[in-house]
């Protein structure tokens, strides 16, 4: 038995073909160039108006002349040789070039070249399908030309995605993060540096971006190599056409070397210059978090006003320099009993107010005493005078104004200095 293979019957009949083919081909959208096969010029027979349009020539203009009547200084030789040796063969061509409009304005095309055959196997044809990348080109061009130009600035360029994956990072941005953009791309920030945002920041972030607004702001990343990075960011939404955000674009600078230097500057400014001990008003603030940290946390904090004896003498005898050493062995020496929790405060001249957290009323005298002894011992090495300290020891009661409980351990060192000096005076304050 005979098996037909299946066939689906052709759309429209064969004799209506040719005219369709021709309907197809005077529409499309690529250039179409047809040469002569046969003839060893081969010479346009055909041109679509498409290609009209790419070369700016009429069809009339076309017809009869070779190909070559579109080549000008900018078409190159090797393309051109390459195309030749391949009609010859009969064999099918693609290759990019350029070709010149007939205004003299080169365009890039791009073009495919198959023979066409007669039934015998003989060239008759060849048809040249043709597309202009000028455009594409100058598209790339630009591109190479904005990342080109994104590289040449020392800030870092992100930009992420509506689903915040990082889609472009300049060389800059690899710099501030020790990451190369291979992998940093299609990563999320959050990803990226562990020690920057997270995610619930990330969705803050774009809360306000798909508002519309614009966010500024100080970030903290961990670098790939561990060392922190600080950087000022500038995060801009970008729309589409549509106007719907698609991107956000950030713009990062490393102030890390402004941060550290503010920081250090800071901390200058928080410590007395003799003693290394708080200033009066940086320690203010200190002490007013830690009053607020133990109400929050019911936990006892101690205070203590500690003022040298007779320092004046130890001016007189000795000078002013050498009465200067002997107060910043004094803050050492008193530095060395405390834990790094406790801090110390320049209160006045020769006077320092510590503040102990977590600490009792037994535990701030003990400590105290401590202290006593390690200023005698400290300063017998500088000077042939003992110098020693008298102390007034409490601890802040509930509800208690601060104020309040420093005058009151304040009472208590001037008894201790009127009664001997030398000595610690310590008493619950809230209660006493
Ligand atoms: N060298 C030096 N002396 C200081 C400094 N600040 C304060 N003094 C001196 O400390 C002395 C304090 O003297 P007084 O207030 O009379 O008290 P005192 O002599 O310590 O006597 P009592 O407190 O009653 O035991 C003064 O002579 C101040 O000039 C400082 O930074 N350096």
């Amino acid at each position: 038995m005979r098996s037909c293979p299946p066939s689906t019957p052709p759309s429209r009949p064969p004799e209506m073909l040719p005219a369709l083919l021709l309907q197809a081909v005077e529409q499309a959208f690529n250039a179409v160039l047809v040469t002569d096969g046969a003839d060893n010029d081969h010479r346009i027979v055909y041109a679509n108006p498409a290609m009209c349009a790419m070369s700016g020539y009429a069809a009339h203009e076309l017809l009869g002349h070779n190909a070559r009547m579109l080549q000008g200084p900018q078409t190159s030789r090797e393309v051109i040789a390459e195309l030749r040796s391949c009609l010859a063969e009969g064999r099918f061509f693609k290759g990019s070039t350029f070709n010149y409009r007939k205004d003299g304005t080169p365009y890039l095309l791009e073009w495919n070249i198959s023979p066409v055959r007669d039934p015998s196997g003989r060239i008759t044809h060849f048809v040249s399908v043709q597309q202009n990348l000028s455009a594409l080109a100058s598209a790339q061009a630009s591109s190479d030309i904005f990342a080109r130009a994104l590289d040449a600035t020392d800030d870092g360029v992100l930009i992420c995605n509506h689903r915040g994956l990082i889609e472009f990072a300049n060389q800059g941005y690899e710099k501030i993060t020790g990451l190369r953009a291979s992998e940093l791309i299609g990563r999320p920030p959050v990803a990226s540096y562990p020690g920057g945002h997270d995610a619930a920041w990330q969705a803050a972030l774009w809360a306000r971006l798909r508002a519309g607004q614009a966010v500024r702001e100080l970030s903290t990343y961990r670098r790939a190599d561990g060392s922190e990075v600080h950087c000022e960011e500038s995060i801009t939404p970008l729309r589409n056409r549509e106007a719907q955000v698609t991107h956000s674009v950030s713009i990062v600078r490393d102030v890390t070397a402004r941060v550290l230097s503010d920081r250090a500057f800071r901390e200058q400014m928080q410590h007395d210059g003799l003693t290394g001990t708080l200033t009066r008003t940086s320690g203010e603030l200190h002490l007013a978090n830690a009053v607020a940290q133990a109400r929050a946390l019911a936990t006892p904090l101690a205070l203590a006003l500690v003022d040298v004896d007779r320092f004046k003498q130890v001016n007189d005898r000795f000078g002013h320099p050498a009465g200067d050493q002997a107060l910043s062995a004094v803050a050492r020496a008193l530095r060395s009993c405390l834990r790094t929790s406790d801090k110390i405060i320049r209160w006045g001249g020769e006077e320092f107010l510590l503040f102990m957290p977590g600490c009792d009323l037994a535990g701030a005298l003990a400590t105290l005493e401590r202290c006593r002894h390690a200023v005698r011992d400290a300063c017998a090495a500088l000077l042939p005078l003992p110098v020693t300290i008298s102390a007034g020891v409490g601890v802040l009661g509930d509800g208690q104004e601060l104020a309040q409980a420093i005058e009151r351990i304040d009472q208590l060192l001037y008894r201790a200095k009127q009664e001997g000096r030398d000595q610690v005076r310590a008493v619950d304050i809230g209660n006493g």
